[in-house]
């Protein structure tokens, strides 16, 4: 499975390349990517009575004359609408010239029963808001409700930022090439695709060395292998010990949720530091979890030097005034290489007038940082990058992450980690049953656990990020966020299962 995921542009690099052998390698590409839409076609819609191919000007309506040509030339009866032809000895020149049905004007379509749409209008070459012919088309075929394949993308999605640019199909499959790009992935495009099947045509891999893609799709390959293992040495305190901080007497919830989730998630020990007036509060809820209070900063500084704790978590239900700001300072400022530092939801919110100092600390910080924001606080400390300004979620990550200096889960159905130097994934496994109050504590108690125990932050951030809507995919109907810290043995069971042989039994 590959995992990187393209823009437009870098596609049309690695396009470039790809067609640089010879003066028919375009053309052959192109056949190949005809040849796969319309084997998925005939694999999923062999009981369509017709097929109508709607073709644009450029390489995706000749990827749409190949594919009538290949439909038509096994029998199927197959009509052709385009207005605007190719250009002359273009690639879609050579596929409209080979193609033995002969295109009608737009306006003739009338939709029939049973029939299916072909989408090859426009593909990655959209370049501004779907309009006039192609866009009453568009409703047209809406309306009728028959099924849309789309070739590369469905028309009128942007590629780039998922998002549409005017008028867009709304297709039931997507068939696209070589690798995925961002817009089949980031929300609303995800949904507007339907079914995603990448072709392979013929493109070699290498291809993409050139364009140094930083963009995946989160998946467990991206940090499997660095996941924290346990041997027979393994201590509690080499498991990583993480510290979580509490609110006060009536917030402390929040931070027992993270607590279990980094206990959950293979973290030795865990304490919670809690202000004097709600230590009993904490006791009466908290068993493996320790327990120690933290009213000021000094007693924060006091267990840090004793216990020397490998993660903290700062945030949930933490208050957003002065003493969550101090304690942010004073675990950046003590954190070695080797510390993992979360800041969410509370701590966050409480420097949303001091960005700019608090991206100082992160930087002076020695430690492993990563915050975590849902949309609204991400418009909080970084408010030209909120949502609305046209520019795609995984690029307001990435700017995000090179301007505080930390790793940055912007989260969301498309939730994405983005790290300074640019990697960047987008999760695909979520599920919006986790839109549930406490579900972003547990994620954040997951990721610290994950740093304490010395995955670097974007690993443990994408690792974290995954298992997290795992557990929420799992639950399912009735989720709660007290739910989630018990699912993950079962999702971690599954994720690193391997099959007990004989002679291990025998061991045990
Ligand atoms: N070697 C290649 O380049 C390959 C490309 N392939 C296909 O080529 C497609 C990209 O082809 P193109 O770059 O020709 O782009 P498109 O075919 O997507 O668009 C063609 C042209 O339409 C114009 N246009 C853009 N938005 C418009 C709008 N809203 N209204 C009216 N006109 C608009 C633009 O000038 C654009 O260049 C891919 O999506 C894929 O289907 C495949 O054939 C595989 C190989
Ligand atoms: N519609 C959705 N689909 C999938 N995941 C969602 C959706 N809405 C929220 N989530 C996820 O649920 C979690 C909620 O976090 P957050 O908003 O911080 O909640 P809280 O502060 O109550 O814990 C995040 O991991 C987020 O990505
Ligand atoms: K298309």
């Amino acid at each position: 499975m590959h995992l990187e995921v393209v823009t437009p542009e870098e596609m049309g690099r690695v396009d470039r390349a790809a067609i640089a052998p010879g003066p028919h390698a375009g053309y052959g590409l192109m056949r190949n990517a005809g040849a796969a839409v319309a084997g998925e076609i005939l694999a999923r819609y062999a009981e369509a009575e017709g097929f109508f191919v709607l073709c644009g000007p450029g390489n995706n309506g000749g990827d749409g004359y190949v594919v009538a040509r290949l439909l038509a030339e096994r029998g199927l009866e197959v009509r052709v609408f385009a207005d605007a032809g190719p250009a002359t000895g273009s690639d879609a020149a050579l596929a409209l010239g080979d193609c033995p049905v002969k295109p009608e004007p737009l306006s003739a379509f009338q939709p029939r029963r049973a029939w299916l749409v072909v989408d090859a209008l426009f593909g990655a070459g959209l370049k501004r808001p779907v309009e006039g012919g192609e866009a009453a088309i568009i409703a047209e075929v809406s309306n009728s409700g028959l099924a849309v394949v789309a070739i590369d993308l469905p028309t009128g999605l942007c590629g780039l930022t998922g998002k549409p640019l005017g008028s867009a199909f709304s297709a039931d499959l997507t068939v696209t090439f070589f690798r995925k790009k961002r817009g089949h992935l980031l929300v609303p495009g995800r949904q507007i695709c339907g079914d995603l099947v990448v072709a392979d045509i013929g493109i070699a891999d290498s291809a993409l060395h050139a364009v140094g893609c930083k963009v995946w799709e989160n998946q467990p390959p991206l940090w499997r292998p660095i996941w924290p293992k346990i041997t027979a040495g393994t201590h509690k305190y080499s498991r990583g010990h993480v510290a979580v901080v509490s609110g006060g007497a009536i917030t402390t919830g929040a931070a027992r949720l993270s607590a279990l989730a980094a206990a959950r998630a293979g973290a030795g020990a865990v304490t919670v530091l809690s202000p004097a007036n709600a230590l009993s509060i904490n006791a009466m809820h908290l068993t493996s979890i320790m327990l120690r209070k933290a009213d000021t900063v000094s007693e924060l500084q006091a267990f840090l030097v004793d216990r020397k704790p490998s993660g903290a978590l700062l945030g949930p239900g933490a208050g957003t005034g002065g003493r969550t700001r101090s304690f942010a300072r004073a675990l950046l400022d003590q954190a070695t290489e080797a510390s993992g530092l979360v800041f969410d939801a509370d701590a966050i919110t409480a420097f949303r007038d001091r960005a700019d100092v608090f991206f100082g600390m992160i930087r002076a910080s020695a430690g492993k940082v990563v915050l975590t924001p849902h949309e609204g606080e991400f418009a909080r400390l970084f408010p030209e990058l909120q949502d609305g300004t046209g520019v795609s979620k995984v690029q307001r990550a990435q700017e995000a992450a090179e301007r505080s200096g930390a790793t940055l889960v912007l989260k969301g159905f498309d939730t994405i980690v983005a790290a300074p130097d640019g990697r960047a994934a987008i999760n695909v496994n979520a599920t919006p049953h986790l839109a549930t109050a406490g579900s972003g504590d547990v994620l954040s108690g997951i990721i610290a656990s994950l740093m304490a125990q010395g995955m670097p932050a974007f690993e443990a951030a994408c690792a974290g990020v995954w298992v997290h809507a795992e557990s929420g995919r799992t639950f399912g109907y009735g989720l709660v966020a007290e739910d989630l810290p018990d699912l993950l043995p079962e999702v971690l069971q599954r994720l690193f299962y391997k099959k007990v042989t004989p002679s291990a039994q025998a061991r045990s």
